[in-house]
């Protein structure tokens, strides 16, 4: 009986391309480009576990990896976060007192934490990164304000990306383990696209693939 597959859901080509090019030929991992943003990453990657699962090769984990903006101070460009909980920062309402999150509401969960055993495997594979929250978002943090209101929220915030919660939520309705990995590529906080470093996040995620085969 041949094992069964550990599924990476990445957002684009690019970042498949570079965790594929650091997989041991034969590793028991599907890597698979699932789109932007948490509706599209939620969708696909609910979507391939279906597909898994109808043809009898049921995944055994699911891992939104991908690149990342780093919060300051807390993850540098070319690094990789771990996410010890991967958060729908922006899912709630606004209210005269400030911004009330889903769980408050009554609405449900914008916390996902990472499976424990998952984690701990990844974690022992990959000593040199940072583990932490790692926020999802609709819109990339693109000024001082929202950084500053995300960091007030969520001190312990190392990583924002666009996906994490959304392949989360996928796995939790499979029953599947969960984790996040974050290679930065850029620092959170005012738009500046001249700071951006996506080669060298690139080259992480592909040494992170390497460490983990
Ligand atoms: O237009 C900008 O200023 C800008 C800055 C950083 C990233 C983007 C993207 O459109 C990338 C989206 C893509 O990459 C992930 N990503 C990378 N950095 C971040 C970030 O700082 N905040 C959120 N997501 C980021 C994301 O997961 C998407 O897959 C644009």
């Amino acid at each position: 009986m041949t094992a069964a597959e550990l599924l990476i859901a990445v957002a684009v080509p690019a970042e498949a391309e570079a965790v594929r090019a650091g997989l041991a030929p034969g590793a028991p991992v599907r890597v698979e480009p699932v789109g932007v943003g948490p509706a599209a990453a939620a969708a696909g990657t609910a979507r391939l576990l279906v597909l898994a699962e109808a043809a009898g090769r049921a995944y055994r984990g699911v891992i939104s990896a991908g690149i990342g903006g780093g919060f300051p101070d807390r993850a540098a460009i070319g690094t990789l976060v771990l996410a010890s909980r991967s958060v729908a920062a922006d899912l709630g309402a606004e209210s005269p007192d400030g911004f009330r999150t889903l769980d408050e509401l009554g609405f449900g969960q914008v916390a996902r934490p990472a499976d424990p055993e998952l984690l701990r495997r990844l974690r022992t594979a990959l000593p040199g990164a940072t583990v932490g929250t790692v926020l999802t978002l609709s819109t990339v943090t693109g000024s001082a304000a929202t950084l500053g209101a995300l960091t007030t929220r969520y001190p312990d915030a190392a990583a924002e990306g666009m996906e994490g919660y959304g392949v989360a939520v996928a796995a939790h309705q499979a029953g599947l383990p969960f984790a996040e990995l974050r290679a930065i590529s850029n620092p959170v906080g005012p738009r500046d696209r001249d700071a951006w470093r996506i080669a060298d996040a690139l080259a992480a995620l592909t040494a992170a693939a390497t460490a983990l085969s």
